[in-house]
């Protein structure tokens, strides 16, 4: 078991096999703890697999993946980590407060632990702003409402990682903004460690640290800032778009293609 001190996720040779399709390939990646790590890429690029790997819920997967110092997947991370799907999941027909209560009586079992529900649906209510509508069906929320219930699920067991798939995803600039904050919050007051994806580049800018991600490979790990100085760019954006011309110069005829070309990889996964 590698020593995780400072560390959250640990991958090493990551591969991932959907369908007849090699997802991720052999990806080498870490998340600090306390940190905002931001995993960003175009649609399709392997995001959702990455995180579902790291909430261990994905199948076919190869290499080496430590989550809190141990496999992703293992039962003793199930409290440990909150996890908000694209899709949020809730029921329309149960009130906020109920829908949270519900996930409340799931995590903390049990007549001796009423208060301690009690005070986890209170705090994760005002988490994500919907004291107001804590009493509104979720069926009669916006999309954004919806989605900070799911969030409010997430942080009800006060996570020590929390794994967010693309959060902001259809929300207006305000609410993105406010889901920001609240993410920064959450990392300097709880020391939780937060691992978001994102296709819009400029939540990039939001991030501690950087995934990049393209077409199943890790085009970067860093700050924003070192990647803008690196890449000579002004926004992390153009810093992407530099990396992927790069990443196309090294593996035309005449470059040199890192390890693992498609047919490789696509090889030691089966
Ligand atoms: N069940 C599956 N079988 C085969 N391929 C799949 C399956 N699920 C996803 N894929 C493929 O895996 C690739 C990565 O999908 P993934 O959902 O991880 O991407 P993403 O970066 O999260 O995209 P988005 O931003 O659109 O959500 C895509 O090309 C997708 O078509």
């Amino acid at each position: 078991m590698m020593n995780y001190s400072g560390v959250a996720v640990l991958g090493r040779g990551l591969t991932v096999v959907r369908g007849d399709r090699t997802v991720l390939r052999g990806l080498d990646f870490t998340v600090h703890s306390g940190r905002i790590t931001g995993l960003l890429g175009p649609s399709g690029c392997g995001k959702s697999t990455l995180i579902r790997s790291v909430v261990g819920t994905q199948a076919r997967t190869t290499g080496t993946l430590e989550v809190l110092g141990r496999p992703a997947g293992h039962p003793g991370l199930r409290s440990r980590i909150g996890y908000v799907t694209q899709a949020p999941s809730v029921y329309d027909d149960l009130t906020v407060r109920q829908n949270l209560d519900y996930f409340a009586a799931v995590l903390l079992p049990g007549r001796a632990a009423r208060d301690a529900r009690h005070e986890a649906v209170a705090r994760a209510v005002a988490d994500v702003d919907l004291i107001s509508h804590a009493d509104v069906l979720a069926g009669r929320l916006s999309g954004g409402q919806r989605s900070r219930v799911s969030l409010a699920v997430a942080l009800l067991g006060t996570p020590e990682l929390l794994v967010l798939d693309e959060p902001t995803v259809g929300l207006d600039p305000v609410l993105r903004r406010d889901l920001w904050d609240l993410f920064h919050r959450l990392a300097a007051d709880r020391g939780a460690t937060i691992l978001v994806s994102s296709h819009v580049m400029d939540e990039a800018e939001r991030c501690h640290r950087l995934i990049l991600l393209r077409e199943g490979r890790i085009l970067a790990e860093d700050t924003p800032g070192d990647l803008r100085t690196r890449t000579r760019s002004e926004t992390v954006e153009e810093a992407f778009l530099h990396l992927v011309d790069e990443a196309r110069a090294g593996s035309a005829p005449g470059g040199s293609p890192g390890p693992g070309t498609d047919d490789t990889v696509q090889e030691t996964a089966r």
